[in-house]
This record gives C-alpha cells, sequence and structure tokens, in this order.
C-alpha cells in the first residue's frame, strides 16, 4: 500500500531538524538537475543554499513547495507538533496550508494594483473563507467571519510594522521600491503562519540600504517568531552576514555544509563559485592562503572542455550520467566541476 503524505518514516527524524532532504534527484530528460542531495535546516535557523548559476537551488525549492516531483529522494518536513510530513508525496496546494512552508519567487509575485493591506489579506484568504463557513451569510458578518476578519487586518497590520511599510499600507503594491517589495512578499508570506520561510534570492537587485533593511526584517522574523528559513541567495553579504548554516551546491551535487566561515575559507567553494573564471579561482585561493593547491590547480586547467553555459551541465560524473539516463543523455566533461578538480588534487596529493 501506498504510504501517506504524514506516515512515519523509518529512523528518527535528525536532531532539531525541521527539514531534512535526503537523496534528493531531480531530473529532466536526460540532464540530472539535482543529484543525490543529502542536507538539513536545523528549526529556529536561517540556511542559505548558495551555488553558482544553474546549480539547482531553485529545482531544490520546487521540489520542497510541490512544484516538482523529485525522481528520487525524500523530503522530511517535522512541525513543532511533531507531526512528520513528506512533502515529495504531497499535492502543492496542501503544503502552505498542511506542512506550514511558504515561499517567495525570484521575480516578485504582488498584485500591483491592490493596496499593501489588500495584498497581505488576500493571503490570509482561506483562514477568512474558513470562518465564514464557505456561506454568504457567514460573509455578510455572521458567525466568526467578523472576529476573523478584523484579526486578519491586525495580523496584517503587525507585519506591515515589521517590514517598516506601515505608513504606505493604502499604497497600491505597485508603487513601492524594489526592495520594499521584497520585503512586502515576505511580510504576505508570513501573513500565512509559516513554520519554514523559503526564500528565492530575496536581495536580487536590492541596493545596499535595502539589503540592509532585509536582513533586519529577516533576523527579526527568526528572532521574535522562531520561524526557520531557508534561503537562496546570491549576495554574500546578505548570506554571510545572516545565516547559521550554509550548503554549497556545484552541478546539483552538494560541495560544502557548514558555518558561514567555514565554507567561505573551503577552497572547493571557491573554485566553484567564483565559476569558469581560473585566473579569479587562484587569486581567492591565494587569499586564504592554499598555495600548494593553486599550485597542482596550475597544472589542471581544462579550459578547451569547459563549459560554455552551466544551464546545460549535467550533476555528476559522466559514466552515472549515462548510465542513469538512457538514450536522452548530456554529457558534461568531468573536469568542469571545479569542486572535483579540487578533490582530485586532494586525492592525487595522497
Ligand atoms: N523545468 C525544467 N526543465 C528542464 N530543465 C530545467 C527545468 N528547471 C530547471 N532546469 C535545469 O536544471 C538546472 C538547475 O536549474 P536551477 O534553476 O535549479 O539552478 P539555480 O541554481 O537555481 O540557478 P540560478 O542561480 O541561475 O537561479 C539547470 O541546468 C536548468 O536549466
Amino acid at each position: 500500500m501506498a504510504a501517506t503524505a504524514t506516515q512515519k518514516v523509518a529512523g528518527a527524524m535528525p536532531e532539531g531538524a525541521i527539514l531534512a532532504v535526503e537523496h534528493l534527484s531531480m531530473k529532466f530528460g536526460g540532464l540530472i538537475a539535482i543529484g543525490d542531495l543529502s542536507f538539513e535546516a536545523q528549526r529556529g535557523e536561517i540556511t542559505a543554499l548558495i551555488g553558482p548559476n544553474g546549480a539547482g537551488k531553485t529545482t531544490v525549492f520546487n521540489c520542497i513547495t510541490g512544484f516538482y516531483k523529485p525522481t528520487e529522494g525524500m523530503i522530511r518536513m517535522q512541525r513543532k507538533t511533531g507531526e512528520e510530513f513528506l512533502l515529495e508525496r504531497m499535492p502543492d496546494f496542501q503544503i502552505p496550508a498542511k506542512a506550514k512552508v511558504a515561499r517567495t519567487f525570484q521575480n516578485i509575485r504582488l498584485f500591483s494594483g491592490m493596496t499593501l493591506l489588500e495584498n497581505l489579506l488576500v493571503a490570509q484568504h482561506n483562514k477568512l473563507m474558513k470562518a465564514s463557513g464557505f456561506t454568504v451569510m457567514g460573509l455578510l458578518g455572521l458567525g466568526g467571519y467578523r472576529k476573523s476578519a478584523a484579526e486578519a487586518k491586525e495580523l496584517a497590520q503587525f507585519w506591515l510594522e515589521k517590514a517598516d511599510l506601515v505608513d504606505r499600507a493604502d499604497d497600491p503594491a505597485g508603487d513601492l521600491s524594489y526592495g520594499a517589495q521584497r520585503r512586502l512578499e515576505i511580510a504576505r508570506a508570513m501573513c500565512t503562519g509559516p513554520e519554514l520561510l523559503c526564500l528565492d534570492e530575496p536581495a536580487a537587485g536590492l541596493n545596499p540600504r535595502e539589503s540592509l533593511a532585509l536582513n533586519t526584517l529577516l533576523n527579526d522574523i527568526k528572532d521574535t517568531t522562531g520561524t526557520s528559513i531557508l534561503l537562496i541567495e546570491h549576495d554574500m553579504s546578505v548570506v554571510m552576514e545572516i545565516s547559521d548554516h550554509v550548503v554549497v551546491l556545484e552541478y546539483g551535487r552538494k560541495i560544502a555544509d557548514g558555518t558561514p566561515a567555514e565554507v567561505k575559507a573551503d577552497p572547493r567553494v571557491i573554485a566553484a563559485y567564483l565559476g569558469v573564471d581560473d585566473e579569479e579561482v587562484q587569486d581567492v585561493l591565494v587569499e586564504v592562503g592554499d598555495a600548494e593547491v593553486i599550485h597542482e590547480l596550475d597544472a589542471e586547467p581544462r579550459p578547451d572542455q569547459a563549459p560554455e553555459n552551466s544551464a546545460s551541465m549535467l550533476a555528476g560524473p559522466v559514466e552515472e550520467t549515462i548510465a542513469q539516463s538512457g538514450d536522452e543523455v548530456a554529457i558534461a566533461d568531468p573536469g568542469a566541476s571545479k569542486a572535483a578538480q579540487i578533490d582530485r588534487l586532494n586525492e592525487e596529493k595522497r
């Protein structure tokens, strides 16, 4: 019999974790966007998911929030009540309501013609409809609807204040600056009462002042509500400043996992994150003092075989990819992964 989305799975949830991604894989035809990825997000912490363009970060988010059904693997989420969900088995519309996971997108998705307040009330639509008993009489103010409507407005105002937007409550959302729209999206997500908030590049396109306001809001959410945050971000000032834990992807694989300070000093991360520019990699390796790696890396570059575009690359070793993908195989050069280059050099040193 098929397991249900809330069925307990073998093995306890890792200590303190709200989310455990276990052996997740996602293939698109012959392309392995995520390959055997496992990581955890701790309850009450900010976990950042970073990596070069095309590393698979958004695909992970899409699997967590039910937009994609993973090819393999498990995504376990445990609520404060102890109730456990297998997100990969749930329909996407149930994930916010039952598992209490909310998300924002890379491109802003507000109702730009509606006021800020209206945007936050719409986010609470389900709760209000329930309070109306789904009847016209309910909507007209009988039963608990009136009370719920007042509470919804109060909650919206609470989050407008937190996002430093309360003075603009009656303005159309489309009139806000980019940074303010980002904060409004987060406020809107918080109005749904999430236990896990997934933010896809919230600092994209923000100026330093707006990035600072974003950091303040996210730290405030973490400290005052205990909501756990999973963050995809390219802006390292945001990642290093506010994250408790950082998971680094390259070609759909995890290459590092640790505190911001740990991953920042990891030569594999530096090599992967700096993309295809070998000279830049070496500069940074000099900065972290890994002269030996630099020396060996000098002998290793294979620019003639490097990818032109990371988005077209595969996640794993060629032989593994061929074995997994059947006819529709897109082949990547194993030399393309800079983290793998560092691994090979370390292997040779032993
Ligand atoms: N629906 C899809 N169909 C086919 N390929 C896809 C699909 N979604 C993602 N991909 C591919 O999967 C890989 C990972 O993409 P993804 O968007 O997850 O990367 P990312 O790390 O979020 O990149 P970025 O930082 O540029 O947003 C890419 O090669 C991408 O082209």
